[in-house]
């Protein structure tokens, strides 16, 4: 649905040639959430702007639906503009238009008739959950409420694609929890192509499908939510899981850990997907002759299933723990001892 090939944007600046996005090749599927992470001034943005047209890029393509995005101009770029539509950080509306007038805006521009835009505009003020506010203002709404007309008016022209340029990041963290939703329901019930720009890894794990990291204009590694998740390859995508996940693994917390429970071994377990349903600690306590405690654990949820560590103290003789870190293994959960050094 969208191919990025070899995209390459240069700018030239006081201090010579700056490279905003480095050879950045990728395609995202129909109807996938897909997000972009990575620390300011690593392209994000630039890279939002090749996809919705606003930039041309110094070398490579941007192709949306077999469109050539990166090479098409003038009244047909603003018609393909259309189909990839955007939400902002801080919204981006009309302060003297009333909330359906804001959402009714592009529709007058594509030269829509007035009932019909009426029309479409209370359709899209009920899908966003504003009725009753038709008439309100943006200064009389809450964060919350302005990025729901935001996300209202970007639908109006029943896009293929939206773009979410840091859209939750003015947003407290109930609100931004409850536009999320609204994002995935979207997704969902019109089956629309999400992708997302954020520094914020709890984003990337509550809504997307797969993620992409950039540094210094580079995607530097991209997969699946739950494996780059659960296993993390580069440093800086360390850096961001590291973001929303417990400090469980210092060694000060396990050697704190080793003090509260002395005895046997404390081994980590990494569940991942459908293996956190499973009852594979029941199998575990019927099996082996050992004593199994629980000292810590957390499962997160993600669009693509749950993954999670639990922490475990196994007393009991040293054959029996190997042997029952040998049975967990076999059933393809992650085990690590922790020895807190
Ligand atoms: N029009 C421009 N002219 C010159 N340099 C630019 C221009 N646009 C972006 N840059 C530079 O390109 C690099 C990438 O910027 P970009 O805004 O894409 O990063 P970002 O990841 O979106 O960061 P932020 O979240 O801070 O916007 C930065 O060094 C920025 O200064």
């Amino acid at each position: 649905m969208i191919e990025l090939k070899n995209l390459t944007k240069r700018f030239q600046t006081d201090k010579g040639v700056l490279t905003a996005v480095d050879d950045v090749s990728l395609s995202i599927s129909k109807g996938e959430i897909f997000g972009i992470i990575g620390y300011s001034g690593a392209g994000k943005s630039t890279l939002i702007r090749l996809l919705n047209g606003l930039e041309k890029p110094t070398a490579g393509s941007v192709d949306i639906q077999n469109r050539k995005i990166s090479a098409i101009r003038g009244v047909e770029l603003r018609k393909a503009r259309q189909k990839v539509s955007m939400i902002f950080q801080h919204f981006n509306l009309l302060w003297s238009r009333t909330v359906k007038e804001n959402i009714e805006f592009p529709l007058e521009i594509a030269g829509v008739s007035k009932t019909e835009r009426n029309a479409r505009a209370l359709e899209l003020i009920e899908l966003v959950g504003l009725t009753g506010r038709e008439n309100a203002y943006p200064s009389q709404l809450s964060g919350g409420q302005k990025q729901r007309v935001g996300i209202a008016r970007a639908l109006a022209n029943d896009p293929e694609v939206l773009l979410c340029d840091e859209a939750t990041s003015a947003l407290d963290p109930q609100t931004t929890d409850s536009i999320l939703d609204l994002l995935v329901s979207i997704n969902e019930r019109l089956g629309l192509t999400i992708v997302l720009i954020t520094h914020e890894m709890h984003v990337i794990r509550k809504i997307c499908h797969r993620v992409a990291v950039m540094e210094a204009g580079k995607v530097v590694e991209l997969g699946d939510v739950l494996s780059i998740f659960q296993m993390p390859r580069e440093q800086i995508t360390k850096r961001f899981v590291a973001q929303v996940t417990e400090a469980e693994d210092a060694s000060e917390t396990i050697r704190h850990l080793r003090e509260i429970y002395p005895a046997g071994e404390l081994v980590k377990l990494g569940f991942i997907g459908d293996q956190t349903e499973q009852p594979v600690l029941t199998e575990l306590i019927r099996k082996f002759p050992i004593e199994v405690n629980i000292v810590q654990g957390n499962i997160s949820r993600t669009q693509r299933g749950a993954y999670g560590t639990l922490m475990l103290q196994l007393k009991g003789s040293e054959e029996e723990i190997r042997a029952a870190i040998a049975f967990l293994e076999d059933r393809n959960v992650r085990t690590e001892v922790m020895t807190g050094v």
